[in-house]
């Protein structure tokens, strides 16, 4: 386990080697499908929502497949407050009677993921907006009968999520699911939709966009915040009760993804501009990244290292010039 350190002010101020710098990791994420879980107050600033939602589309101009599973819980709020229906969470999930499944269903479809899907599309038109519940992508059956109508996805079905990334579009999905016992639908906590979708489709990385910075072993103490870790530290740290509130299900949809085969889970700080870039794009990253123990991925982080190591073992400066090369190993 490493603590991470601010790199934000360097990146800032060396441009071009900050080009350099994403060179192996250009490599690391291109060809591969990252799916990216949007929601919470990281998703409150219209202004952000954009810039997240263009830097997405960069990542697709450099040949990375984004898949995203959004949220919207304070949007749901607002609508349930101006309608009077009260709003209740047991254990960070919705508690969800029919009326509050009506509100849940329209806001997210209706609302948030139109709003994503325009965002993207007015920069061309890639993105397309579809509800877990659409082609028969999730089904649910119920968590917990004191949650009413709260959904744990019981069956996934990736073929249309493939198609449309095959097809080369960007595929904007709200975490709803179909009833897998009768013909209603199920309010799925956007977490929890991610990490499952992550594991259907095989995706080489899920990343979680929320308010804080990432996972601090002591939160919110700032020099505690774990810059990565191995599934086992995570495993350890929930066990360890150091974890609390809306970070648990957080956590524990990046273990699930990881044992359903996703090699990299990352928890950052989206309403840090650029935050997907930063942390995909540079060594050090500014979130947490937790891995698969056994992962084949040999990339490393290393925070107080300006190159990746193998980077700059392979890197051979002329003497006489300013000339150099280097050669990336993976
Ligand atoms: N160890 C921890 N590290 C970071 N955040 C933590 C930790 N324990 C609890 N939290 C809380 O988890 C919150 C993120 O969860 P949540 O509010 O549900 O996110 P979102 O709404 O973005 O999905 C943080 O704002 C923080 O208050
Ligand atoms: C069961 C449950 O709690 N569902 C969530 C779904 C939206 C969500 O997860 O939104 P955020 O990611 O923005 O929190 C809800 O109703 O709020």
């Amino acid at each position: 386990m490493k603590y991470t350190s601010d790199f934000r002010q360097i990146l800032e101020t060396q441009g071009a080697e900050t080009l350099i710098e994403a060179l192996p990791w250009f490599k690391d994420v291109t060809g591969k499908t990252v799916v990216i879980k949007y929601g919470g107050a990281a998703m409150e600033d219209p202004e952000l929502m954009d810039s997240v939602m263009t830097d997405i589309l960069l990542l697709k101009i450099i040949g990375v497949r984004p898949v995203i599973i959004h949220g919207g819980g304070k949007a749901i709020n607002r609508m349930l407050d101006k309608l009077n229906v009260p709003v209740k969470f047991e254990n960070g999930l919705r508690v969800t009677d029919d009326a509050t499944m009506d509100v849940v269903k329209m806001v997210l479809t209706g609302d948030v993921n139109d709003q994503l899907v325009r965002a993207v599309n007015k920069h061309g038109n890639l993105a397309v907006g579809l509800s877990g519940s659409d082609a028969g992508t999730l089904k649910a059956v119920q968590k917990d009968p004191a949650l009413g109508r709260v959904g744990k996805v019981s069956e996934i079905d990736p073929s249309y999520l493939n198609d449309l990334i095959n097809a080369d579009y960007i595929p904007i999905i709200a975490s709803i699911a179909a009833s897998a016992d009768d013909d209603g639908v199920y309010n799925i906590n956007a977490d929890e939709a991610a990490g499952d979708i992550a594991s259907a489709i095989g995706a080489h990385k899920i990343m979680f966009l929320t308010d804080v910075n990432g996972l601090y072993e002591n939160y919110p103490d700032p020099d505690t915040l774990i810059a990565w870790m191995t599934q086992e530290e995570a495993e350890e740290l929930i066990a360890s009760g150091k974890i609390a509130s809306g970070m648990i299900p957080k956590i524990n949809a990046a273990l699930h993804a990881l044992k359903g085969g996703v090699p990299r889970a990352h928890i950052l700080n989206g309403k840090i501009p650029h935050a997907i870039l930063l942390e995909m794009l540079t060594d050090s990253g500014i979130g947490t990244m937790i891995r698969r123990a056994d992962s084949a991925d040999q990339l490393e982080r290393h925070p107080l290292d300006r190159f990746t190591k193998r980077l700059s073992e392979n890197l051979s400066i002329d003497p006489e010039g300013d000339e150099y090369e280097f050669e990336i190993v993976h």
